[in-house]
């Protein structure tokens, strides 16, 4: 069936009245066929691909084509081969289901009826991957035809199981995805009129492994402690004996400005070794995700991860933090100062808190990458080329507020990995962020609410595949997400509440 939604012919480009070559696309590619001059020897010809450009020529002769593609692509997964007169070269979309208008860039875009045309028939091979047991070929779209890279998920982007592994008939089931989480484990010391009110195990990376963990979702984590690491985790760190554990000090107290809207003053007072792209396995991910909190993230070690894994979300945090060399007090740098610039248009998902994305050109990077920028209990928004949206807050009653945004970060992702759109998965990252800040330290997921929230989840992918109109209803997802998210809080209180630094009663 699904053959009957394959490109039915190809599109000529062409240049100055004469035609370059042909080309199609499917979800995942875009095919270039060019016809190769005569009496040429096949070791003579060569091409090119990186991320964004191609070039094609006769070795020792000025190129035949030099040009920026439409979209990045995938240049591990982009080949090209000579099949007697004719160079066919697959180009391996970055963000699947995406229409491209043409190869090359600004040159030779098909018209809008051919483009809409296009969409669609991307669209229904879109409907038939997730559906096998249908026949979609003969199915028409009336009115606007839905975006097949965001239609029932960005997920869509790279998540997807290749249709080889999906079962015919059965419901659609992905396999078990496989996340890589970097970031440093750290000891976690939260202080309070100048008294430590709790001691606990922090770092970006132990929050999204627990949300990961208990929604069942395969993760590997690397992660780097000092000799004097005191926490039993699930995912064993790199302990390098002659180094201490990364310490944050997180004071309560200092932090309030005038308008009562405060955080946490965070220090840094002892810093693990940074994380090198060699303690990073050569295996390739699903998911990625750079969330170190001590800077022991380096670009090199996140150019790894964009090679190995299919998509990537970055905590800003891992990048714009510098440390007080007196005090190790926390400050962030602009973006475009980090050091990290150069990488960020490779990466697939970039999360700030609303003070960190001060420190960076939103209009800029929405271009780049899928900006979500978190907001305490006000929820998040999301960017997106020209898409924004505000995904709601669940109601919580916040404790402390010590690894919300990495609890948020893990539940947007288990979102993503399950095939959610994105508005749909940042509503789960809210979801776990509201329940962290009812708590200090890691918290721990009530089961039944678990079982609740993937039984939404599911449901929510069924109504979202059967119509189109669900899928801007987040407010229908929020509504039946919210009973799940009560039964799991606590009946014993905690005792002590930080909201917003001030501490209050529940
Ligand atoms: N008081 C709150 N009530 C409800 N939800 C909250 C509250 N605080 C945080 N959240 C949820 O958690 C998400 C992340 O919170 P926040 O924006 O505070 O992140 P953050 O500053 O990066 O956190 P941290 O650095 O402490 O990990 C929010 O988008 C929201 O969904
Ligand atoms: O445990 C916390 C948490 O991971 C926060 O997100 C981070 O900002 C802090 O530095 C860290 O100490």
């Amino acid at each position: 069936m699904a053959e009957k939604l394959a490109p039915e012919k190809r599109h000529d480009f062409i240049h100055n009245g004469q035609k370059v070559f042909e080309w199609d696309q499917t979800l995942e590619e875009v095919n270039m066929y060019i016809t190769l001059p005569p009496n040429v020897h096949p070791k003579a010809f060569h091409c090119k691909i990186q991320s964004k450009h191609i070039e094609v020529g006769i070795k020792g002769n000025p190129p035949y084509l030099n040009h920026d593609l439409s979209a990045p692509v995938k240049t591990d997964c982009s080949f090209w081969t000579l099949e007697d007169d004719i160079m066919h070269i697959t180009l391996q979309k970055r963000e699947k289901g995406q229409t491209w208008a043409s190869p090359i860039l600004g040159q030779g875009q098909l018209d809008p009826y051919a483009t809409d045309l296009e969409q669609k028939r991307l669209m229904l091979q879109r409907f038939q991957e997730e559906n096998p047991g249908f026949d979609f070929s003969q199915a028409q779209f009336t009115g606007n035809c839905p975006d097949p890279r965001s239609f029932m998920g960005a997920a869509i982007m790279t998540l997807n199981p290749p249709p080889s592994q999906q079962t015919p008939h059965s419901p659609r089931r992905i396999p078990n995805r496989r996340v890589l989480i970097v970031g440093n484990y750290c000891h976690d010391v939260l202080i309070q009129n100048g008294s430590i009110v709790a001691e606990t195990l922090g770092g970006a990376a132990s929050f999204i492994s627990n949300v990961l963990d208990s929604s069942s979702v395969s993760c590997e984590l690397v992660s780097k402690v000092g000799h004097d690491f005191r926490y039993e985790v699930s995912h064993s760190p790199i302990v390098v004996p002659e180094k201490e554990t990364t310490v944050f000090e997180a004071y309560f107290d200092l932090g309030i400005d005038g308008i009562g809207h405060a955080d946490r003053v965070l220090k840094r007072v002892s810093a693990c070794d940074p994380i090198l792209p060699s303690d990073i396995p050569d295996s390739r991910f699903d998911f990625g995700m750079a969330v170190g909190v001590g800077g022991e993230i380096l670009p090199e070690t996140l150019e790894k991860m964009v090679e190995i894994c299919d998509v990537v979300a970055v905590d800003i945090q891992a990048l714009i933090r510098v440390f007080d060399p007196v005090d190790g007090a926390v400050k962030l740098v602009d973006l475009k100062e980090s050091g990290f610039f150069h990488i960020l248009h490779r990466i697939g998902f970039l999360k700030a808190s609303s003070d960190e994305a001060l420190f960076m050109d939103i209009e800029q990077m929405k271009q780049l990458c899928c900006v979500v920028v978190t907001n305490g209990e006000k929820g998040c928004r999301i960017y997106h080329k020209d898409d924004e949206m505000t995904v709601p807050p669940f109601l919580a009653k916040q404790v402390d507020p010590t690894g919300a945004g990495d609890s948020f970060l893990g539940g947007l992702v288990v979102g993503l990995v399950e095939g959610l759109s994105v508005p749909d998965a940042a509503l789960l990252g809210n979801l776990f962020g509201s329940i962290t800040v009812e708590h200090i330290g890691q918290p721990k997921f009530d089961l039944m609410m678990l079982q609740r929230v993937k039984d939404e989840v599911q449901k929510r992918k069924k109504q979202c595949n059967l119509s189109s109109s669900h899928n801007n209803d987040y407010n229908e997802f929020h509504e039946r997400l919210s009973p799940a998210r009560f039964s799991c809080v606590d009946s014993q209180l905690q005792p002590k509440l930080l909201v917003n630094g001030h501490s209050c009663d529940r």
